[in-house]
């Protein structure tokens, strides 16, 4: 069988389970089983591949016509320019997340050996990044699931990168102790789903991401919110920044909670596509400068 008739058999198949942008899907689980890239594909496209590529090839289009993401097929995505392994104990990390963490760097670009706190680290995705693109920041990510924590300690081993993953709740009031005490940057994509929205989300997402990184009591969708601007006031040092995503119908709901929480510059900006989806919010300098710098 050459590369042509394994990609297109590919595509028939995930088309046929309407499997939506079916050859992009056939492209990615063909270019893994084989180690060819996409343009290699194209290129070459009367290569005969090897019965077990074959083999690979159907098991990854099984599973992805039967509903699960591709990037739990694949066991990988790539995040701001990272690839970062996911398994279904792990949120796939999302574009629009990148956009949070451009933003979140630009907030910390002059801060020197910024100290960097990910509430909800995940697959470790946002933590990997800023430590990517900060090898000088001193950077923690916690997460509630020991689970999720084993997949974002693992990415960190493989990229090389130094990160400190905590376990703890950040729904308890005694969050702030198991960290160090004073960040410049608090970062979080936490869970923001009103669980009145599950039934209607994609097959891949409601049926295989986990529900725990996912989902909010329709009765209070900014509890993470609300915590996390606590965890600002303990944990950021004055003139610290507490970056957040939210869901679009949130945002406005996030910086009223975050001005009335008395953290300063308060903005809800969009995403690229229009939607309210990061909010910002920065720790007050306190008016008694003398006290901060322990002048008695
Ligand atoms: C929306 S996912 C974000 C994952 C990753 N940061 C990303 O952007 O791809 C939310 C994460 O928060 C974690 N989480 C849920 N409840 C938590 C809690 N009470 N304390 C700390 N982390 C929590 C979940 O396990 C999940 O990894």
């Amino acid at each position: 069988m050459t590369r042509r008739a394994l990609l297109d058999d590919a595509v028939d198949r995930l088309a046929a389970a309407g499997i939506e942008d079916a050859r992009r899907n056939a492209e990615w689980i063909v270019e893994e089983a084989t180690g060819a890239d996409r343009a290699a594909l194209y290129a070459r496209p009367d290569v005969v591949v090897e019965p077990v590529e074959v083999a690979l090839v159907a098991r990854y289009v099984a599973r992805r016509a039967s509903g699960e993401p591709v990037q739990y097929v694949l066991g990988h995505t790539d995040f701001y320019g990272l690839r970062v392994a996911v398994t279904p104990d792990v949120l796939i990390p999302r574009p629009e997340t990148e956009e949070v963490v451009e933003e979140a760097l630009r907030r910390i670009r002059d801060a020197e050996a910024p100290w960097v706190l990910d509430v909800g680290t995940g697959s470790g995705a946002i933590a990997l990044a800023v430590k990517h693109e900060r090898p000088d920041a001193e950077v923690f990510a916690v997460d509630v699931s020991a689970g999720t924590l084993a997949v974002a300690a693992s990415n960190a081993d493989r990229l090389g990168l130094d990160v400190t993953f905590v376990e703890s709740d950040a729904l308890r009031p005694q969050f702030a102790a198991d960290v160090p005490p004073t960040f410049d940057l608090i970062i979080s994509n936490p869970p923001y789903v009103p669980e009145a929205e599950r039934p209607g989300l994609q097959v891949e997402v409601r049926d295989h991401e986990p529900a725990s990184a996912l989902f909010v009591p329709d009765a209070d969708p900014l509890v993470f919110y609300r915590a996390l601007a606590g965890h600002a006031d303990a944990l950021l040092r004055p003139g610290g920044w507490l970056v957040a995503e939210t869901h679009a119908d949130l945002g406005g709901a996030v910086g009223q909670l975050w001005t009335e929480a008395g953290l300063v510059k308060v903005e809800v900006l969009p995403d690229l596509a229009g939607r309210d989806r990061i909010a910002v919010g920065r720790q007050a300098a306190p008016t008694n400068t003398r006290a901060t710098r322990g002048v008695a």
